[in-house]
């Protein structure tokens, strides 16, 4: 029984990938990944452009069901429990996407409320108390709630995306990308943020990167994808130590990461 409710999975692995192969037509991206993300941990997954990274995030948030192999999540088969079992699964999922991806005709506000709306639990007082509390945890004020997307700088952006990730406090946070776009003074701010919301919140998070720098402040877990398989998995010290030449390419120059 690998269920959402089966109580030998509470303690199973956030993430599981399970011999994974992916394929786009002909063109196959993934060739039997393996990978297991533990709670709490924070997982970087790097690997050159058209490596499938996206695609494996993809993947683990239930939008593209792999070609052949199991993605589980918190001990249960995302692609093969019932529909009410895969909503509740997604339900613990925080999604960032490249670009924060806010909806551009709808405010702050509306943004944040969004995920809490469509569950239709929560009634207006709780939603608008709940949003606050959303803003203030990544840092904006609430007379930012009535702005619109547009009137956003790009660092405001990526945290009302954040903080729409984190309105349904998510067991497992997914960021594709979270410092694209950003300049070093604001990403390491952002990666700051989501660093100390880490630590006071115990998410674990799986993300994406090409930024070195957002690796080593935040990552205990490096992936690293190349030719269709996981050439290194380990944590960053660890796997810095590869002489695999994506490796070696990547980290070069960037100071050692701290334990
Ligand atoms: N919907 C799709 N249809 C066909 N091919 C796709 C699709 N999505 C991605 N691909 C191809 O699959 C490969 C892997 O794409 P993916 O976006 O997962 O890579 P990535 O490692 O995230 O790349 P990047 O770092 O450039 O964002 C690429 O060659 C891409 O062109």
């Amino acid at each position: 029984m690998t269920g959402a409710c089966d109580p030998h999975a509470t303690m199973a692995p956030a993430v599981a990938l399970d011999q994974v192969w992916s394929r786009y037509g002909r063109h196959v991206i993934h060739q039997g990944i393996s990978l297991e993300v533990q709670r709490r941990s924070v997982c970087a997954i790097v690997g050159g452009s058209g490596s499938g990274k996206t695609t494996l995030l993809r993947q683990m948030v239930g939008l593209l069901p792999p070609w052949q192999g199991q993605v589980r999540l918190f001990g249960a088969d995302l692609y093969r429990v019932p529909g009410d079992e895969r909503r509740a699964l997604k339900r613990r999922l925080g999604v960032l996407f490249q670009h924060g991806a806010l909806f551009s005709a709808l405010s702050v506000y509306d943004n944040i409320a969004f995920p809490l709306r469509e569950l239709k639990w929560f009634d207006p007082d709780l939603i608008r108390a709940l949003v606050l509390q959303k803003l203030a945890q990544v840092e904006l004020e609430p007379h930012h709630a009535h702005l619109m997307p547009a009137e956003l700088s790009g660092g405001m952006v990526k945290r009302v995306a954040l903080a729409r990730a984190l309105a349904l406090e998510p067991d497992l946070l997914v960021l594709d990308e979270p410092t694209s776009g950003l300049d070093p003074d604001r990403s390491r701010s952002f990666v700051h943020l989501i660093r100390c919301l880490q630590e006071a919140l115990h998410f674990t998070v799986v993300m994406v990167t090409h930024d070195v720098e957002s690796l080593s402040a935040l990552a205990t877990q490096v992936a690293v994808l190349a030719d269709g398989h996981l050439v290194a998995v380990g944590s960053p010290e660890a796997v810095r130590r590869s002489d695999h030449p994506f490796i070696q390419a990547f980290f070069a120059g960037a100071p050692a990461p701290q334990p």
